[in-house]
Formats: C-alpha cells, structure tokens, sequence
C-alpha cells in the first residue's frame, strides 16, 4: 500500500516487572481500511490498545499516530483519535441526542450541530436519538457510543471488543456500520477481538496475536477469496470411486474420507476443476462445502480450538 499509515507501532514492548506482556510489535493501519487485532483472552489485545491511546506506558519502541508519537506529542497525536475502550458513559436519563450535546460540549474541537446529526445518521440511530438512552437495547447503546467517538471526526477509530455481550443482530449492525463508517470517512479503524468469524466479515486485513506476539497479519480477501488453500468437502458417490480418481489425478488433494464425503485441500480454481473432473467421470455430486480457510486453521491452532 503506497498510502501513509494513520497509525503505526514500530518495535513495541511492554514489560511489567520481568515479565514482557507486548513482544516487538510492528504494524500500520491506512487510512478507509479496517484492520482487525484478532487473539485470544490474555493475548495482549487491551493492553497495545491502552498504550495506543495513551493509558499506558509504552517500555519500548514507539507509537506514532499521523507521524506524532503517542508519548511525546499525546495532544497532537491524541487529537486524530476517537475510541471506545472501556464502556462509555452515557446519561441514562437523557435522550441519546442530548448525551451527544453533552458530550460535545467537553471535547476540546469545536462541534456543530451539522456535525452531530451527521454523526446520528451515521450510525443508523435518527429514529430513536431523541429517546432516552435508559430505553436503549446494548446494540442502540453502542452506536450512540460510536456516534460520540465519530464527533471530533477522527482520523482513527479505536474499538475493543465492540460486539461483546450483543446479540447476533446487534452484532451485525454494528459491523455493518464500523465497515461503512471506515470507507465513507477514509477513516483508520482498529478493532479487536476474540473471535475469527466476526473478525472476517468485518475486517479488510486481521492482525493475530499470540502471547504478546504478532505472529501474522493477513488481508481478509486473500483467505476467503480467491489466492489461497481452502479445505472444501465433496459430497460424491460412488466414493470409492471418486477417492481413486482424486488421487490418481492430483495426487494430495485428498486430505480425508469420511462417511459419503471427501475432504480436499484446494485453490480456488480447484474447487471448479474438481467438480468437472467427478462430473466427467459419472461420478455424483450431492454438495460441495467449504469447511475451513487457512487462516482460521491458523488461529485454531493458535487458540487450542477454541473459537
Ligand atoms: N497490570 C498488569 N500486571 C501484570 N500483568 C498484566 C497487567 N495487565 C495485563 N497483564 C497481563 O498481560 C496479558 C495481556 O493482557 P490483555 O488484557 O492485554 O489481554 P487481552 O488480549 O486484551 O485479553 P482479553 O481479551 O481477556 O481482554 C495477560 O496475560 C494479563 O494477565
């Protein structure tokens, strides 16, 4: 990517006592692109988030939010940042509009009333902002709180763990809105959480970190698209048949055999080029199923198998 980083950690370490929680981090993240920090609970997601924003000493190394180290420039840097790191405050007995007056009111930048109404559409919420924030379901809560970061009009927006404790569509709401927010404001988003399949639909590049460590970093189109290895199942008979036929044709690609089905590991061009091959051999397909992209085998193994 040839555009400048909103963001950029180059060579972070945190240590508390002996121990080195943050190992060496190194990453960017570009302006309309949302990149996710995917790990597991204690991988050391909330603490580079913390240090991010200014919370927390960073040991080693620096972070620079448009070129001003979060540490020796944090009003400038800090001036580009909207998050929401911990649950934000919101007044209960005020409608979510007035909460956004309020809030407004505190930030250093001057806020219009243009710029909150905007903010409001945004996030999907014009129908009920003036309704009091206690009536609010978790998901409208959150949005009011995305509203509130996107005041100041951030150039990157940080979020921890956004879609905890939301319900499936509340969940999707609030992805849906992070991806649009991040390509209609050519805004940075840096989002974390545990949990891949999320991570997927909502992110343009995932970050996994392990221990501290951030063992890769991957665009999302490259596993669910088209570049790399996916394992597909084909549901085929006869499949004696069509296990010799793989075999003597592509040699590896059969990765198992189970009850009716063959497990292959292929490209995305092999999934076609499979499917012709039992079709011109008389060979019966019933389904064909794309069971796991590289990348969550990746952090299966990384998290022990839990999702
Ligand atoms: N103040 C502290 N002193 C000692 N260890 C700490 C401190 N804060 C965090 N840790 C440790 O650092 C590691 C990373 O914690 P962190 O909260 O950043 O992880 P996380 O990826 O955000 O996990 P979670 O998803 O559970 O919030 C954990 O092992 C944690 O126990």
């Amino acid at each position: 990517m040839s555009k400048k980083p909103v963001v950029e950690l180059n060579h972070v370490t945190k240590r508390i006592g002996k121990t080195t929680i943050i190992d060496d981090l190194n990453l960017q993240v570009f302006p309309g692109e949302v990149f996710g920090f995917l790990g597991p609970n204690g991988a050391g997601k909330t603490t580079t988030i913390r240090m991010m924003v200014g919370l927390m000493d960073i040991t080693e190394g620096e972070i620079l939010i448009h070129n001003h180290s979060i540490e020796e420039n944090f009003e400038k840097a800090i001036a580009h940042v909207g998050g929401i790191i911990e649950n934000p405050e919101m007044y209960k007995f005020l409608s979510g509009y007035d909460n956004l007056v309020h809030y407004a009111r505190m930030v250093p930048k001057k806020i219009s009333k243009d710029r909150i109404h905007e903010v409001v559409k945004l996030v999907g919420l014009e129908e009920r902002i003036k309704h009091k924030v206690g009536n609010y379901s978790l998901g409208m809560r959150q949005r009011l709180g995305l509203a509130q970061a996107l005041l100041h009009s951030p150039s990157l927006l940080i979020l921890d763990e956004p879609t905890n404790g939301l319900d499936p569509a509340g969940i999707r709401e609030i992805r849906n809105y992070i991806r649009q927010i991040a390509h209609e404001e050519n805004m940075a988003v840096f989002v974390s959480s545990h949990l891949l399949s999320e991570m997927q639909l909502m992110c343009d590049r995932i970050g996994i970190i392990q221990n501290g460590r951030l063992i890769s970093v991957e665009s999302v189109r490259d596993f669910v698209g088209t570049s790399s290895k996916q394992k597909i199942r084909y549901h085929v008979s006869p499949l004696d048949q069509a296990v010799e036929l793989l075999r003597s044709t592509y040699g590896s690609v059969v990765e198992s055999v189970g009850d009716g089905f063959i497990d292959t590991t292929v490209s995305y061009e092999g999934i076609a080029d499979l499917t012709e091959l039992f079709v011109t051999h008389h060979i019966r397909v019933y389904g064909i199923e794309n069971i796991q992209s590289t990348l969550e085998e990746k952090f299966l193994e990384m998290t022990g198998g839990e999702k």
